[in-house]
């Protein structure tokens, strides 16, 4: 539920929808010490591709170094003194099975922090704190907190520790870091099963809704008196990277919409598949786009006649729920729509792709390989 009262004196009308604050970064994508893709990268920027391609409006908040090399669509702040975040991301040295972790991350340099004075003044509708370099303070999550009715946070933002010599991610117990007593205050925690082991669900969904992402299985929602399971989509993955980001963006963008929880958790799979079918910062294709927009303002119509707050989350599982995940698999599924992501090339050139406009084509993955869990099959140079 959103518990703020300052959000009642304002009107939708005043507030940007949705506030993204996490650093943008550079990835590269390693595989035996050869790098097989670099791509912009950090939670930031896969979010804000899935609430734009939602036509949702948000604002962003982001800090890079002078080396930044991405254009992006919310400017970021430059710190002149510092180096843009970096993570290396290492496939072959991942632990599958039990102690699933699908790569190991290496944060190879790290851009300021964001600070409460970096955050608008205006209020926000949603906040969203998806730091990935511990970029997010402590008192950056309580300044969102105050300033936005509801805060979504990624867990990665909170639990991440670097190892001061080779910059190895590992992951803190929740209860062991400053945020823990912000939790009463937040709306959603989302974490990946992986994640989720470093918190103890069962007295956290006591205070906010948890969702926890499990790849190809879906995800499941937990609140205070109730949980669900939310079906996944089916997916060809190439590279995981940032399908959690996207399941959280598209997630909140079925929220701002007015959907229920599960329904929009359902829109948050649809996006995390759609992700890991293309490596690195995923383009999606207008006409999908256009259809997932068409099935979103369908489910709306269906509920006009239900008088619900909103400020208020819905957890219960709405009727045609199933026939809304029939639907929106329907829509990704219908060719032409389940495209691969083009190699990346200095002659993607704006002029070229005119006819046919490929978003966000600059920021696409350089591609190295077809997969980042297999050998090179071709290289870029290679192709015909
Ligand atoms: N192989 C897959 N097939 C279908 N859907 C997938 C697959 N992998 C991920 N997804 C979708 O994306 C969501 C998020 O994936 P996942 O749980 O792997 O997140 P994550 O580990 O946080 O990802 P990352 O850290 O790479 O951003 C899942 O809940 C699911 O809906
Ligand atoms: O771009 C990726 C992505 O945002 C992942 O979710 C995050 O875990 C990584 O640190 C980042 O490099």
């Amino acid at each position: 539920m959103v518990t703020s009262t300052a959000a009642a004196h304002k009107t939708p009308q005043q507030q940007t929808r949705v506030l993204i604050v996490g650093n943008y970064c550079h990835d590269v994508l390693m595989q035996k010490d050869t790098v097989k893709a670099e791509s912009l990268g950090g939670a930031a920027s896969f979010i804000s591709n899935v609430v734009n391609g939602m036509s949702v409006s948000c604002n962003l908040v982001s800090k890079v170094g002078e080396d930044f090399k991405y254009p992006v669509d919310f400017t970021p702040i430059v710190i002149p003194t510092s180096k843009t975040t970096v993570f290396h991301a290492y496939f072959d040295l991942a632990i599958h099975g039990n102690c699933h972790q699908d790569r190991v991350l290496k944060r190879v340099s790290a851009c300021d922090p964001i600070r409460p004075s970096d955050l608008p003044d205006a209020r926000s509708k949603f906040g969203m704190a998806v730091g990935v370099g511990g970029e997010i303070l402590p008192e950056t999550l309580e300044r969102m907190i105050e300033t936005c009715d509801a805060v979504f946070v990624d867990i990665q933002a909170l639990i991440r520790v670097f190892d001061c010599v080779d910059g190895t991610v590992k992951l803190v117990k929740l209860g062991e870091t400053e945020f823990y007593s912000l939790l009463p205050r937040i709306e959603v925690l989302k974490a990946s099963s992986e994640e989720a082991v470093f918190m103890d669900v069962e007295e956290v969904r006591k205070w906010c809704c948890v969702v926890v992402t499990n790849g190809k299985e879906g995800c499941k929602v937990y609140w205070k008196d109730g949980e669900l399971g939310i079906p996944p989509f089916l997916a060809n993955q190439k590279d995981p990277t940032g399908a959690g980001d996207s399941f959280l963006g598209g997630f909140v963008a079925g929220l701002v919409q007015g959907l229920a929880v599960p329904d929009a958790a359902l829109l948050g799979n649809l996006f995390g598949s759609l992700t890991v079918e293309q490596i690195g910062l995923p383009k999606f294709d207008s006409r999908l786009l256009q259809r997932v927009k068409d099935e979103v303002q369908r489910r709306k119509m269906q509920f006009l006649h239900c008088e619900r707050s909103e400020y208020e989350l819905e957890f219960l599982k709405p009727d045609g729920h199933e026939q809304f995940h029939a639907s929106l698999g329907a829509a990704k599924s219908t060719p032409p729509f389940s495209i691969q992501a083009r190699p990346w090339t200095p002659s993607n050139s704006p002029k070229e792709t005119e006819q046919t406009p490929i978003p966000h084509y600059t920021a696409q993955a350089k591609l190295l390989a077809n997969s980042v869990y297999e050998e090179p099959i071709q290289t870029v140079e290679g192709k015909p």
